[in-house]
């Protein structure tokens, strides 16, 4: 419950959401206005200059987004909190850029909604009416179709990279292999106000480590066999520009006391030197590690982690995400112009798509799509076009291999069988038996230094039955 009353004008068509507002906010005391269109929200903002404006992208005429410089001008720079039916990244990043304080994409929970509405209104109550007027609206360069995403969880990614993109905040950007964590980084950096500057993304443990100190700061003439020339590192090469160090968990300690430095005090020296240089670097890390895991082994500094996640992104895996397969299909699909590509998945290989575990996440299904359509050549594509599911492990599974992955293993196998399948079939199960057994009697096999009595032990098999399989498979010469 709000003590002081303010107001609140709300901008949206749907009389549907200005109820909602109306209710939840008059509840905590506040005075609400409402309007259907752009042209009638501004003549309220002028008339009422209110302390929170909830302003909707689609409008009847103008747009929000269009209109949002006009809101904050008519309400001397009021917070604005945008909302969405549907939000790609170029449309939180043009929000955030004309001016709007937070985004909300509808469907959105009520909770969600009231609680960005107080912090909006605690930061109307302490605003300067000296607050600085946006930055002018300018054509955006942004290709919207490279971070593809629809689930609610990229639609949060988005909101994160425009309402952290114009700060020089460090971001920890986290996820499992091939989520798109680079793609967000440089989503970041191009949307920042260090856009015209270098964006130097860099593996460390792609680097020498002998030399990564010096490759990251430089060195001077003579600092080490070899050093015969003083020479920059990558930090000075990043200059007014963004660094991204990947794969941030593997960086040395004596490497991250270094780094601690540039992130505190904005310093660090080239190998050799004493002498401080300044560095005007935003940094950005990403993971597919637990850092916090890394902190307790003593691998790494607890004060650079927190140094590091002045915001932290999170990639969900994307088997938790299925909704956005559609659309990144369809945007691999067009990217290699492929026949008719919005009509190539259907619902059906949709849904077994959705059921794969996707290890390799985004990679791996933009790997497999690659693969499909030079089979499927210009026709409809079919699960049996893709690749076998890519063998990984499941993090949340105690299990080494995820079950998940021996069961699309085993359900590719059936499928690929039953569609050559010959009316009088009756050896599916030996046949996958024939598959599957060899494979398995051999890493057994490997394990007991051959000792077949312990291999069957080990199957809870009769070691006569063992001999026979082996036998039969043309294996028991090798044993
Ligand atoms: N949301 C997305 N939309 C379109 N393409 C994506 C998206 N996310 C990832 N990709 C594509 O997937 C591939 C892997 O992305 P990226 O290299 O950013 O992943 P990563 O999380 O940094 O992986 P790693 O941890 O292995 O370095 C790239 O080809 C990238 O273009």
């Amino acid at each position: 419950m709000s003590t002081t009353q303010q107001s609140v004008l709300v901008v949206d068509d749907e009389p549907s959401i200005c109820w909602a507002f109306e209710k939840m906010l008059s509840q905590d005391g506040h005075r609400v206005y409402t309007a259907s269109s752009a042209e009638e929200g501004l003549e309220k903002a002028a008339e009422h200059a209110p302390d929170l404006i909830i302003l909707d992208v689609r409008l009847p005429n103008e747009d929000g987004i269009t209109a949002l410089p006009k809101f904050l001008q008519a309400s001397r720079n009021a917070p604005v909190i945008v909302i969405t039916a549907f939000g790609d990244l170029e449309t939180a990043v043009s929000a955030v850029k004309n001016g709007a304080t937070d985004y909300l994409t509808k469907p959105f929970a009520l909770q969600d909604a009231s609680r960005a509405c107080r912090q909006a209104l605690l930061k109307s109550a302490s605003r300067e009416t000296s607050r600085a007027t946006p930055r002018a609206t300018g054509p955006m360069n942004v290709d919207p179709s490279v971070l593809v995403g629809r689930s609610p969880a990229m639609q949060q990614v988005f909101r994160q990279i425009a309402l952290v993109a114009e700060s020089d905040l460090s971001v920890l950007i986290t996820g499992e292999t091939g989520t798109g964590k680079e793609l967000v980084a440089a989503a970041i950096h191009r949307h920042s106000r260090r856009s015209d500057g270098p964006y130097v993304p860099i593996a460390p443990v792609a680097l020498n480590p002998d030399l990564i100190e010096s490759e990251l700061f430089g060195h001077v003439k003579g600092a080490f066999t070899g050093a015969a020339d003083d020479r920059a590192g990558l930090f000075e090469r990043a200059e007014t520009g963004t660094v991204l160090l990947d794969e941030i968990g593997d960086l040395p300690l004596g490497i991250q006391v270094k780094l601690l430095r540039v992130l505190e005090q904005g310093q660090f020296s080239r190998v050799g030197d004493v002498r401080p240089m300044s560095a005007d670097v935003r940094i950005l890390a990403a993971t597919n590690c637990d850092l916090h895991d890394a902190v307790a082994r003593g691998d790494f500094r607890e004060d650079l982690f927190h140094r590091l996640t002045g915001m932290q992104i999170h990639l969900p895996p994307l088997r938790e995400r299925p909704e956005d397969i559609a659309a990144l299909c369809l945007y691999f699909l067009e990217s290699m112009k492929y026949t008719a590509a919005d009509e190539a998945i259907d619902e059906t290989l949709l849904a077994e798509l959705a059921e794969r575990p996707w290890y390799g996440n985004i990679r791996e299904l933009r790997n497999a799509i690659e693969h499909a359509a030079v089979v499927a050549r210009g026709r409809r594509l079919i699960i049996n076009d893709f690749p076998p599911a890519k063998p990984g492990r499941d993090p949340s599974s105690r299990n080494s291999f995820g079950q998940a992955t021996l069961d699309q293993m085993v359900r590719q196998w059936a499928k690929t069988m039953l569609q050559d399948l010959q009316p009088d079939t009756q050896t599916l199960h030996a046949d996958f038996l024939a598959a599957t057994e060899p494979p398995l009697f051999d890493e057994l096999l490997k394990h007991t230094a051959g000792n077949r009595a312990k291999a069957a032990e080990l199957l809870g098999i009769h070691r006569g039955t063992l001999r026979e399989r082996l036998r039969a498979y043309g294996m028991d010469e090798a044993t």
